[in-house]
């Protein structure tokens, strides 16, 4: 299972968003951070097929990001994830495995099991106005893998979830690392600290730095700041 990123970028009029990105990814948990404005998000649209490179190419299995056999195997969810409030988290997961063209009683066992795995079966029933963020945010998790997708992009996952939630984020995350290929983005450096195996650093649409994260070696903030004055020196 081999994801790859060929030198691709994205231009917007004369701002170069993404710029020349190369990169191989696998089975697992990649943490992808960067200070707003970085590129992240648009690395992200290109990596799900919603935005065309510039240059470059993203391929899956042999597949470009542009073809339906890659996107059959991607789950996304975006930063602005919109949600029905009149819905009830499982009519949402219904509604969403219809448009994926789940057939009905596999799209309802693939519901229920789902809203297990994020911890939602008792709300399930209730309209997802009365959701926390957090419960919204595990909705969110729980429609991008509808489709049991091999490559799970979450963009901006954690934002406004309360320490409990987190934990309980996390571990989701890190079951779901152990079966397919997640990326996820963030600007806050203890979301990554504890669950990725691979971390990733963007800055000015580059990137500065992709390894793997030894929590013994040292503090990833202090870290990702150095990379930054070392950016900066140059
Ligand atoms: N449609 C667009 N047209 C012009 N410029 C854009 C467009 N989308 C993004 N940009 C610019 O590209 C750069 C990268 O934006 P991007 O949203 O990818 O960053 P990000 O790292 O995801 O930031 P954030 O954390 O704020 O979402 C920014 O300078 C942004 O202003």
């Amino acid at each position: 299972m081999e994801l790859i990123i060929d030198r691709v970028s994205k231009q917007y009029q004369n701002k170069i968003a993404v710029d020349r990105i190369s990169l191989k990814l696998y089975k697992g948990v990649y943490g992808l951070l960067g200070a707003n404005g970085a590129g992240k998000t648009t690395l992200m649209r290109m990596i799900c097929g919603v935005l065309k490179p510039t240059s470059g190419t993203i391929t899956f299995q042999g597949f470009d990001a542009s073809t339906e056999e890659y996107r059959s195997n991607l789950g996304y969810l975006p930063q602005d994830f919109g949600y029905y409030p009149d819905f009830t988290g499982m009519d949402f997961l219904l509604y969403l495995a219809a448009l994926k063209g789940l057939p009905k009683p596999q799209a309802k066992r693939r519901a229920q099991e789902l809203v297990k795995a994020v911890s939602l079966q008792e709300a399930a029933g209730k309209k997802i106005k009365t959701y926390s963020g957090g419960m919204k945010q595990r909705l969110g998790i729980a429609q991008a893998l509808i489709n049991a997708p091999r490559i799970l992009i979450l963009d901006e996952p954690t934002a406004g979830l309360d320490p409990k939630e987190r934990v309980r984020f996390r571990n989701l995350i890190r079951e779901l690392g152990k079966e397919s290929i997640v990326l996820l983005s963030t600007h806050i450096v203890s979301d990554i600290e504890h669950i990725a195996d691979t971390v990733l650093i963007m800055n000015e649409g580059q990137l500065i730095f992709q390894g793997s994260w030894d929590g013994s070696r040292k503090d990833l903030e202090e870290f990702y700041l150095q990379q930054f004055e070392e950016v900066e020196d140059e």
